[in-house]
């Protein structure tokens, strides 16, 4: 840690809109305590300048109402005692009776040690609030900061759509001292750093509470605001159908070809990139995003070319992101978008010891059972159940020269000839290419790719499609949902 820690009025005054705040605390009654507790807790209101570990309230970010729910360290090292635990869940049951998203700060030694296992078994009521506020589809953005630790950790720390945590901070479950002396030896240094747990896909990224206004903007810009008028240029045409399925192939193939990340960077605005599993997993080849898509808000899921190579394979890590993503969409009532990308899933000892073919199976049977709009994008290469595990949305549409194949046609080829040199004729044979996964009703829409050709063109005509597809199914529930 850089600098001192921030107070909780500190960070109260550094995320909310001047003037904002606006306290939902009530005062808390210590007479009954045993003295020398009693004496304790007004010491450290007096060092701290809170009544509590805890404050709570309502104030705007940027403009944007939210309840806050902020931790002070310097009160008894932010431990959550019986008060402390009742502020933080009445203030949660008061956000989502107003509608309005939650911020949470923490920084925290956890459980209060002076009350013991009556504070203990409250971590259980303020986590029961919080799934409440998430049952009722309003967002819950945690910002973890130095130190948090213990059954604070363990329940609202953890509990966020989105979690970051503070530069340098220290985030472990048990605190340093304490394993250490339980265990007669350190605890490994360099573990429970947030930098070290956003690598290893337990948080999404690592923030500095000076960024945090822009960080909730975003995510509320993504999660609470409505779907803004299209703008992007539809590029009307037909699909020019001119190549053979082979030809197709090798232009998915080329390294120019666009991505995901092309599609988010000329399609969409307004991204938050997401990262790992949230459950200590990590795979790069996979990009999670919340985002406006031609400016429609959506859950973002894609394979990623640009990670994906013979010795960085798609994982089954991988495919729990894309899980991850679409429990965020359904959970939020968010419309989802997969784009597929891939020239094929792990073969390994790691894949299948990580149970990749159970995965492929997971994502397809989650995708086949959303309730909210979803659309998948065929991008580029669809090679396999890697492939197969993003697809099945309510609306597939594919770029013009994307493909859907079992396996790669140089290994239909070895198969069936016992060497690759069949690929072209077997990619033809086995109906990989578009106009063949649209005759059989595999893919709803085709999106002709430019004649320039650019990764640029072909994202942004995706983008604009995708939006569209997207808007059709909004409306059209919006319209069950009415009648
Ligand atoms: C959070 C820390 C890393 C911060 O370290 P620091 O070196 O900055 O500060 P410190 O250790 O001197 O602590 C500052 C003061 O806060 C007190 N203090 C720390 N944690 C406390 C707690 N949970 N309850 C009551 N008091 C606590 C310390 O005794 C000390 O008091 P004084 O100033 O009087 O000396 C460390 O305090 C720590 O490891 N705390 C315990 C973390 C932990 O393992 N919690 C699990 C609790 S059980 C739980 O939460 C349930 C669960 O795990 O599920």
């Amino acid at each position: 840690m850089g600098r001192r820690p921030w107070t909780a009025h500190e960070l109260l005054d550094l995320v909310l809109d001047a003037g904002s705040f606006e306290s939902w605390d009530e005062p808390i009654d210590i007479s009954g305590q045993p003295e020398a507790y009693r004496l304790q807790l007004e010491a450290a209101a007096a060092r701290a300048g809170t009544d509590e570990s805890v404050l709570t309230g309502r104030g705007l970010v940027r403009g944007r109402p939210v309840a806050v729910v902020v931790n002070e360290f310097r009160f008894l090292a932010g431990s959550i005692g019986r008060a402390a635990a009742e502020r933080i869940t009445a203030a949660v049951r008061r956000a989502t009776a107003e509608g309005l998203p939650v911020l949470a700060s923490t920084a925290s030694g956890g459980t209060r040690m002076q009350e013991g296992t009556p504070a203990f078994i409250h971590m259980v009521e303020i986590s029961r609030a919080l799934m409440a506020h998430r049952a009722a589809r309003l967002p819950y953005l945690v910002h973890l900061r130095h130190p948090t630790t213990g059954g604070v950790y363990a329940s609202w720390g953890s509990l966020g759509h989105v979690t970051v945590a503070e530069p340098g901070a220290l985030v472990g479950f048990l605190g340093p001292k304490v394993y250490e002396a339980l265990n007669g030896e350190p605890f490994p240094t360099g573990v429970q750093t947030a930098e070290n747990l956003a690598a290893k896909g337990v948080l999404d990224a690592v923030v500095a509470a000076e960024d945090l206004p822009m960080l909730v903007d975003r995510a509320l810009g993504v999660l609470v605001d409505a779907p803004t008028l299209p703008r992007l240029d539809r590029r009307e045409g037909e699909p020019s159908g001119h190549l053979s399925a082979w030809g197709s192939i090798e232009v998915t193939r080329r390294a120019d070809r666009a991505g995901v990340r092309e599609l988010l960077r000329h399609g969409a605005s307004g991204t938050l990139r997401l990262n790992g599993t949230d459950e200590g997993e990590r795979d790069a080849t996979m990009l999670v995003a919340l985002t406006r898509l031609d400016g429609q808000p959506c859950v973002l899921v894609g394979q990623d070319r640009s990670r994906q190579s013979p010795t960085t394979p798609m994982g089954p890590g991988a495919l729990r992101e894309a899980r991850r993503a679409m429990r965020l969409a359904e959970e939020l009532g968010m419309p989802l978008v997969t784009v597929i990308d891939t020239p094929g899933a792990e073969l390994s000892v790691h894949a299948e010891e990580g149970a990749i073919a159970g995965e492929i199976a997971r994502c397809i049977a989650t995708l086949t059972t959303m309730t909210v709009p979803t659309v998948s994008v065929v991008l580029g290469q669809g090679c396999g159940g890697g492939a197969l595990a993003l697809l099945p949305a309510r609306e597939v549409i594919a770029a013009e020269h994307a493909w859907l194949s079992p396996l790669p046609p140089e290994g239909a080829s070895v198969i069936v000839h016992g060497d690759v040199s069949h690929a072209a004729e077997m990619a033809e044979l086995q109906q990989v290419g578009v106009s063949d996964l649209a005759a059989q009703g595999i893919v709803s829409r085709i999106v002709p790719e430019p004649a320039d050709d650019t990764a640029a063109a072909l994202a942004v005509a995706v983008a604009a499609e995708c939006a569209a597809a997207l808007r059709r199914q909004t409306h059209g529930r919006a319209h069950v949902l009415a009648s």
